[in-house]
């Protein structure tokens, strides 16, 4: 029997939604097993709650900002990413509004990094496949 995965929504920070050049990756603080790896901002997705409401609640309590929400970045079937054997993700490019990005929650470092960067830190695995389809939206200078 399938069992029904979870839905988790993040966010790929971008300097500048029309011409993005950096993105925003936050290295995980917990739990231990996925502590160190980098990751996009974002989290599980509520009981009863709409994805874009959970994206900007978790980006709010994460990172303490708000962000004008872009395009989404589909998965292969067009939809949410598979990241794990228990988890889904949907990904929608993001622009900062208010606030400047801090590890509140969940994270103990920031770093914006640019297309020829995106290979320098450990990303969490079910996060490979979606940064080598980010390589193509990143404007390299
Ligand atoms: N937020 C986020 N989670 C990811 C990414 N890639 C990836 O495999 N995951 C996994 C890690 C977790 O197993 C799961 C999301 O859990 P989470 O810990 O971020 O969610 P949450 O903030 O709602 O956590 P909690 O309330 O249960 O503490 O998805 C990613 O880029 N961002």
């Amino acid at each position: 029997m399938q069992e029904t995965l979870i839905d988790v929504v993040a966010a790929v920070i971008v300097d500048d939604l029309d011409r993005p050049t950096r993105l925003l990756a936050a290295r995980r603080s917990a739990p231990e097993a996925l502590a160190g790896r980098w990751e996009f901002p974002g989290g599980k997705v509520e009981p009863g709650e709409e994805s874009l409401a959970a994206l900007r609640r978790e980006l709010t309590e994460e990172l303490g900002v708000a962000v004008a929400v872009g395009a989404e970045l589909p998965g292969p079937d067009g939809g949410a990413w598979p990241i794990t054997s228990k988890h889904r993700m949907r990904v929608w490019f993001a622009g900062l509004r208010a606030g400047t990005p801090q590890p509140l929650e969940d994270h103990d470092e920031l770093r914006w990094l640019s297309a020829a960067e995106l290979g320098d830190v450990p990303w969490l695995d079910g996060d490979v496949q979606i940064v080598a389809a980010l390589a193509d939206h990143l404007v390299r200078n």
